[in-house]
């Protein structure tokens, strides 16, 4: 009895993953003609169950200056954008919900954001090595809130440079510590790859299939 519960229970699991697989390999196209054009989707699109507050609408631990217009979308390329509805199926089971705090950040943005760093690579990628996955639409820094959206209690806010960010850092409250939990394995289960420095800071495992930067006016040619 207990091992056809069991081989239940994984073919639960497989088929999951299979779905997740299935859509995959045909990743939807953003309705949008000029997203559609340069491989990008708003998450909304893709889930409307996600939950979006793009943090660099506004003055941030690192930058003074916000560094996105008010109407900024939460972008990602289409592939990132379902392993992300994955991880919000799955932390839906906890009565959670996924909230997006950046997607794709234009170079621009990028650059910007390395400079009022003091150039500090601990925290920010800096753009003159190599391109932040943002820039390229398949990181997502996400944290967790309750169905209705209300915060949950994480470990910091945004872009707290602080060792309490580190994904790693053993949290002594314990609602802290589960709901880091939660998030990791539900984004790991989803495909992504967690940041040593940020707990909220994840990375589409197959970034490698997308290493071109996308500029903002690609995005919005009028500025
Ligand atoms: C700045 C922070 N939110 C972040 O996303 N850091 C990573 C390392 C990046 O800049 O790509
Ligand atoms: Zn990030």
């Amino acid at each position: 009895m207990r091992l056809l519960l069991l081989s239940g229970w994984c073919c639960l699991l497989a088929a999951c993953s299979n779905d997740l697989n299935d859509d995959l390999s045909s990743p939807p196209i953003s309705s949008d003609p000029l997203l559609a054009k340069v491989g990008l989707i708003d998450v909304l699109e893709v889930d409307r169950t996600l939950k979006v507050d793009l943090q660099y609408k506004r003055p941030s631990p690192i930058s003074s200056r916000p560094l996105y217009a008010q109407d900024f979308q939460a972008l990602l390329k289409p592939a990132t954008a379902l392993r992300l509805k994955e991880a919000n199926r799955l932390v839906k089971a906890h009565g959670y919900r996924i909230l997006v705090w950046d997607a794709y950040r234009p170079p621009s943005a990028q650059l910007e954001l390395w400079n009022a760093s003091g150039y500090n690579d601990t925290y920010v990628a800096n753009p003159h090595n190599a391109p932040s996955q943002h820039s390229c639409g398949t990181a997502v820094d996400v944290t967790l809130v309750t169905s209705r959206g209300k915060p949950v209690k994480m470990p910091t806010g945004f872009d707290s440079v602080t060792p309490e960010a580190a994904s790693h850092y053993q949290h002594s409250d314990p609602e802290i510590a589960r709901n880091v939990r939660i998030l990791q394995s539900a984004m790991r289960r989803a495909g992504f790859y967690p940041l040593p420095a940020e707990w909220w800071h994840y990375i589409d495992r197959d970034y490698r299939q997308y290493p071109e930067t996308i500029p903002l006016s690609a995005v919005r040619p009028r500025g």
